[in-house]
């Protein structure tokens, strides 16, 4: 019997429901095998501040790390945009999920520019609220948090004239419908959203050989790709940057977006290469700083 460990909000049983069932299948196995443990974490505790002030996104993971060293655990879910860059050297991502939609979806407009001067936008994203500000420097990001239903119930209030959700998030939820898709030319996405990650100890070779067979290895590329990218530009929670890679032709191609955290300014650019070569994502990632102005630069680099 494997126990998968996973946060408690919806999303975050309804993404472990996903791996439990890709294992089942894989194996053959009954429902019994995988029991779910759903633990509450310091991330959803606290609702009502940014992620970036209360502790970045180890707030997601430490309880679930914990948990995982501890032996509670065999293995933990995440998705993976939530999962810190730097993890502790005895915790492995095994597997991902195949990725679903990487968009944004934009609640409470038809598009951006659509929205009315001034109005605004509910998220606590630095990447979103700098993308928003690059595209309509008038429209206000204000601190937005909660799981996916607290923040439409606040948008239905009036507290904002729109939000940004992942597309992949509200797919999963069964709520695909809400909002309207922005292109990725608009807004390229968080680097690894939309996608769904396993861990499980380092040493444990029969967990890692059980999450080998549900692996998606072009997503498992591409998100391995992102993060290597966040690790060059030494970026955190507060930094305001979007990455997207794809493999095409055996070719994995990076593009990504760095931005002043007001939006004032940014920089863009793309690498390509084989998609298992770190190289990648170190050039892309000298490239960016290579082309930014100080007052990106600063939001780089530790
Ligand atoms: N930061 C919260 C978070 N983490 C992952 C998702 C959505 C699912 C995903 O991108 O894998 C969301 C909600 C959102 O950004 O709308």
């Amino acid at each position: 019997m494997l126990r998968l460990g996973t946060r408690g909000s919806p999303l975050a049983l309804v993404q472990a429901g996903l791996v439990r069932d890709a294992l089942i299948a894989a194996h053959g196995w009954t429902r019994e095998m995988v029991e779910v443990v759903p633990i509450r974490t310091t991330g959803d505790r606290v609702q009502d501040r940014p992620l970036a002030e209360i502790g970045g996104k180890a707030l997601w993971t430490k309880e679930l790390d914990r948990a995982l060293l501890a032996r509670e655990i065999d293995l933990a879910v995440h998705s993976m945009k939530d999962v810190e860059t730097i993890r502790p050297d005895d915790i492995v991502i095994a597997a991902t999920l195949p990725r679903a939609d990487v968009r944004d979806r934009l609640v409470g407009a038809e598009s951006l520019e659509a929205l009315p001067p001034g109005a605004r936008i509910g998220t606590s994203s630095p990447r979103r609220a700098a993308q928003v500000r690059a595209i309509r420097p008038d429209l206000c990001p204000v601190t937005f948090r909660g799981n996916v239903d607290t923040r439409l119930a606040k948008l239905a209030a009036g507290e904002v004239e729109a939000t940004l959700l992942a597309a992949a998030g509200l797919e999963r939820l069964g709520r695909q419908d809400v909002g309207v898709p922005v292109s990725i030319a608009e807004m390229l996405p968080a680097p690894a959203q939309g996608a769904v990650g396993i861990e499980c100890r380092a040493a444990d070779e029969r967990t890692s050989a059980v999450l080998a067979a549900i692996d998606h290895l072009p997503t498992h590329a591409c998100v391995l790709a992102e993060r290597a990218l966040l690790a060059a530009l030494v970026a955190d929670c507060h930094s305001p940057v979007a990455a997207l890679a794809r493999i095409e032709g055996g070719i994995l191609t990076i593009d990504a977006a760095l931005y002043a955290a007001d939006g004032s300014a940014h920089v863009a650019a793309q690498e390509s290469g084989a998609p298992t070569d770190p190289a990648v994502a170190r050039v892309l990632a000298a490239k960016l700083l290579a082309l930014a102005p100080p007052p990106i630069r600063a939001l780089f680099g530790g």
